[in-house]
């Protein structure tokens, strides 16, 4: 890690939706946060003709809309005169010497040391291209600073185009100063599993096959796809969250604690989960997962139209909206324990959770009665949109009767007023500016997952399958609540309340 933080924020696809969502609203959190580097200048580049001062007023907009803290003028104005728009066309030659002599001024003005943050918030087939410029332009030169590059989502379409673009990539950076964005490892809950996992006597002896009976990873979203039907077209939810944020979930719930907490460690130890998950098979894809697409239907009583509608989407779509899977982890700790992953566009709710499911003592005093009620214990770690762990056990209803009924100890972390946990945007930007890559992910991590899920998609590209096959606003198709029943268990969708509700 560094302590010179100062740098030049450089980002490509400035005028993009992600900058205006996310970046922007993210670097106004850092700066109203004191967070920001006091040498700090912000580079945006786009096509389209605007001056910097265009630029800036538009972004306005964004901060109201999408920062946590509220607009205040004069924490912008001290903000947006270290932003600057760069018009030029990043596939022509021409921007870069322009763009090269334009940092060197501001390094001079802000004394940034050189020191640039490249961050291509643009479509995937530029990354390697981008990367190719800035080295033949030397913008990546200067022993005496540090040039790192930030990487969007998604980092390839498959094993073999990742390959591809990583070894573009590492002729320009090295993989120390690549950062791959996966913004879920910027989300709290998301730092907080190791801390559950490894910082509680409570939890970690209990952690593994003797006491858990099975654990779920469920990501469901109430928004379709929204504007981005041409993308998502060619990656559907295999590849969308599955393949990232998904597997980021289970390897962090299921990995050994590691040596020390030392970046190279924690991301050893996350390998090895994926490396231990037993490989699916053309029958075992059959069997164990589940794919569907969202048909019309309601949202909170709103009619919605199906998958098939949507904007930049074909009539005949076979894109999945939904994925479901069942997987075991092929090692000591979680032999036998099956993990169910599940994420799906158009749901009831929005949340994200990881529940764990413990094993039902073998003797009890009340088994023979309550044999049919007694609830399992749960432990669900709250992702979002409610950020917290909920734990449910047993308990004795007050009263003659001795009814035993489940209740609840719920520690909500964002419920209280005042919490107003950071925008995973903030913390990943912040540790790029460290030199801190823990929370991003290491391209072996990458091979493996693209290992899982390219198996899986050539299995279903082969499958014939008839969509849309879940209503908008349900939980996704009756083969995916069949995955669990077959097992004898069932999904909590805890988005909805239902824990308590039984
Ligand atoms: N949006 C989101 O929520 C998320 C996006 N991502 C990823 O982030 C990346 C960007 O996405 P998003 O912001 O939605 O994309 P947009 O389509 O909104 O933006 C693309 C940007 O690239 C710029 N651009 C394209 N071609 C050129 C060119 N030849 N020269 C200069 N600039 C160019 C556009 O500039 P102009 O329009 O001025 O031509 C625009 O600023 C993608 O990899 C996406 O997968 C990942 C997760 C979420
Ligand atoms: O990366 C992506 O994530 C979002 C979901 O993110 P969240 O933080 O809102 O849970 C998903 O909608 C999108 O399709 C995907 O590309």
């Amino acid at each position: 890690m560094n302590t010179d933080l100062s740098n030049i924020f450089v980002i490509f696809g400035g005028t993009g939706d992600l900058t205006y969502r996310k970046l922007i609203p993210a670097l106004y959190n850092l700066h109203h946060e004191n967070q920001l580097p006091e040498h700090f200048a912000v580079v945006s580049i786009g096509r389209r003709d605007k001056t910097s001062e265009q630029y800036r007023n538009e972004l306005v907009d964004s901060v109201k809309q999408f920062s946590r803290f509220p607009f205040i003028e004069e924490a912008w104005k001290t903000l947006e005169d270290r932003i600057y728009y760069e018009q030029f066309d990043f596939s022509q030659d021409e921007g870069y010497y322009h763009l090269k002599e334009f940092l060197q001024q501001l390094d001079q003005k802000y004394q940034t040391n050189g020191n640039r943050i490249y961050y291509l918030a643009v479509a995937p087939e530029y990354f390697g291209f981008i990367a190719e410029k800035l080295k033949i332009h030397g913008l990546i030169e200067n022993q005496r600073s540090w040039k790192r590059v930030v990487i969007e989502k998604p980092f390839g379409r498959d094993l073999q185009s990742a390959r591809e673009l990583n070894q573009q990539m590492i002729q320009v950076f090295t993989e120390e100063n690549t950062y791959r964005i996966d913004h879920y490892l910027g989300k709290e809950m998301l730092q907080n599993i190791m801390v559950i996992r490894f910082a509680n006597a409570l939890f970690e002896p209990i952690w593994n096959h003797r006491y858990i009976d099975h654990i779920q990873i469920s990501s469901s979203e109430t928004v379709g796809v929204e504007n981005r039907g041409g993308y998502y077209e060619k990656a559907g939810a295999l590849r969308d969250m599955i393949q990232n944020h998904m597997l980021q979930l289970l390897t962090l719930t299921a990995m050994e604690p590691p040596i020390n907490l030392k970046t190279e460690s924690i991301r050893d130890e996350k390998v090895k989960v994926l490396r231990s998950i037993e490989e699916f098979t053309k029958e075992t894809v059959i069997k164990n997962t589940v794919r569907g697409q969202y048909g019309p239907g309601k949202i909170k009583g709103k009619n919605v139209s199906g998958y098939r509608e949507e904007e930049r989407v074909s009539p005949t779509s076979t894109t999945e909206t939904f994925a479901a899977l069942k997987l075991h982890i092929n090692n000591f700790r979680w032999s036998g324990v099956p993990f169910y992953i599940r994420t799906g566009k158009r749901m009831p709710s929005k949340s994200t959770e990881v529940i764990v499911q413990f094993k039902q003592l073998e003797h009890t005093l009340y088994f023979k009665e309550y044999k049919d009620y007694l609830m399992p214990n749960l432990l669900v770690i709250r992702i979002q949109p409610l950020e917290g762990v909920y734990l449910q056990f047993n308990a004795k209803q007050p009263g003659t009767k001795n009814h035993i009924v489940p209740v609840k100890m719920d520690f909500c972390q964002n419920c209280q007023v005042g919490s107003n946990s950071p925008e995973a945007y903030e913390r990943l930007i912040y540790d790029v500016m460290k030199g801190d890559s823990t929370l991003f992910t290491r391209w072996d991590e990458v091979e493996y997952s693209w290992k899982l899920v390219d198996t899986i998609a050539e299995v279903w590209q082969n499958q014939p399958i008839v969509f849309p096959n879940y209503p908008s606003g349900t939980w996704g198709p009756k083969e995916a609540d069949e995955l669990l029943h077959r097992d004898r268990r069932r999904w909590w969708n805890v988005g909805e309340g239902e824990l308590m509700k039984l």
